[in-house]
C-alpha cells in the first residue's frame, strides 16, 4: 500500500488533445490534462465553454473528434460508452435524471451494472450504505419527486457511487441550493474524498470550488486556460477575464 501523497501524484484520467466539434462548433478544442488519484479536481468556465461536453467526453457520451483518453494509463477511447461505468468511471448530470415511476432506492439500486444487480448477495446492503452514506436512509420507498431538490441530487451521488467508482464526475451537484445546502454537499463531496474518491466538479459557485477543490481548471471556448491550485487559478489575470469578470457584472 502505498502512502497518500505517492497515490496522489498518480494520474488516474489523462486526456491528451481531446476535441469533440459539433459541426462547426468547437465545443471543447485540443484540451490536454491529467486528474490526480485521491483529489478533488474542478472545472471552472462561462456558459458554453465546453464544461459538460468534456465530461461526456471523458464518459464516451460524446464521440472524440480527436484525441485520446487513459483511465489508469490505459487507452479507452475506443471503449463503448456503457462500458466505461466498469472502467470506474462515474457522472452525475446537471439537470436531475432519476426516473420517477421507480422508488429512489431502485433509482440507486440502477447504478449497478445488471451483471451485478443479479449476481452480488450484497447488491441490497450496499444500496442501503450508500443511501445512509448520502444522507437519504429512510427515504428509499418514496419517488424522486416527492423528495426535495437537495434529496434528489443527493439521490443521483447516491447511484454514481454503489458501483464503488475510481472517479466521480459531478456536473453542477449545487446547481439550485441555498447556502446551506451547498456546504452540506460540500462536507460530502470531501467526505466521499477521504473515502478514496477521486473527484472532478464542474461548478459555477466560485468561493465553493476554491474550498473544496485542491487542483482547478479553467476553460474557455473550449480551451484550457488556465489550472494549478484554486488561488492561483482564481487570480489569473485570463480567468478574470473571460469568466470571472462576467460573473461579477
Ligand atoms: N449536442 C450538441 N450539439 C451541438 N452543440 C452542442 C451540443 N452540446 C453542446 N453544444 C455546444 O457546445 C458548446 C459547449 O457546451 P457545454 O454545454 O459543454 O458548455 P458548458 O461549459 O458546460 O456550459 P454551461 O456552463 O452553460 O453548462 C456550446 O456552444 C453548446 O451550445
Amino acid at each position: 500500500m502505498s502512502e497518500p501523497t505517492e497515490r496522489a501524484a498518480l494520474p488516474l484520467l489523462e486526456l491528451d488533445d481531446v476535441a469533440v466539434h459539433f459541426g462547426g462548433v468547437r465545443a471543447v478544442d485540443g484540451v490536454s490534462l491529467y486528474l490526480r488519484e485521491g483529489l478533488i479536481h474542478g472545472i471552472l468556465g462561462a456558459n458554453g465553454s465546453g464544461k459538460s461536453t468534456l465530461l461526456g467526453a471523458v464518459t464516451r457520451l460524446n464521440p472524440l473528434t480527436r484525441g485520446d483518453l487513459r483511465f489508469a494509463g490505459r487507452s479507452y477511447a475506443g471503449v463503448a460508452p456503457h462500458r466505461v461505468a466498469r472502467l470506474g468511471v462515474a457522472r452525475t448530470f446537471q439537470t436531475v435524471r432519476l426516473i420517477d415511476d421507480r422508488s429512489v432506492r431502485d433509482n440507486v439500486l440502477l447504478g449497478l451494472d445488471t451483471a451485478t444487480r443479479s449476481a452480488r448477495a450484497g447488491a441490497g446492503a450496499r444500496v442501503d450504505e450508500v443511501m445512509e452514506r448520502v444522507g437519504i436512509a429512510g427515504l428509499g420507498r418514496m419517488r424522486p419527486s416527492e423528495l426535495s431538490y437537495g434529496m434528489q441530487r443527493r439521490t443521483e451521488i447516491a447511484r454514481a457511487i454503489v458501483g464503488s467508482p475510481r472517479l466521480l464526475l459531478l456536473d453542477e451537484p449545487t446547481a439550485g441550493m441555498n447556502t446551506d445546502e451547498r456546504d452540506e454537499i460540500s462536507a460530502l463531496l470531501r467526505s466521499l474524498q477521504r473515502e478514496g474518491y477521486t473527484q472532478l466538479l464542474v461548478e459555477h459557485d466560485v468561493a465553493m470550488m476554491v474550498d473544496v477543490c485542491d487542483y482547478l481548471f479553467a476553460m474557455n471556448f473550449g480551451k484550457l486556460i488556465a489550472q494549478g491550485l484554486p488561488d492561483e487559478v482564481v487570480r489569473d489575470d485570463g480567468v478574470r477575464e473571460s469568466y470571472l469578470g462576467k460573473q461579477a457584472q
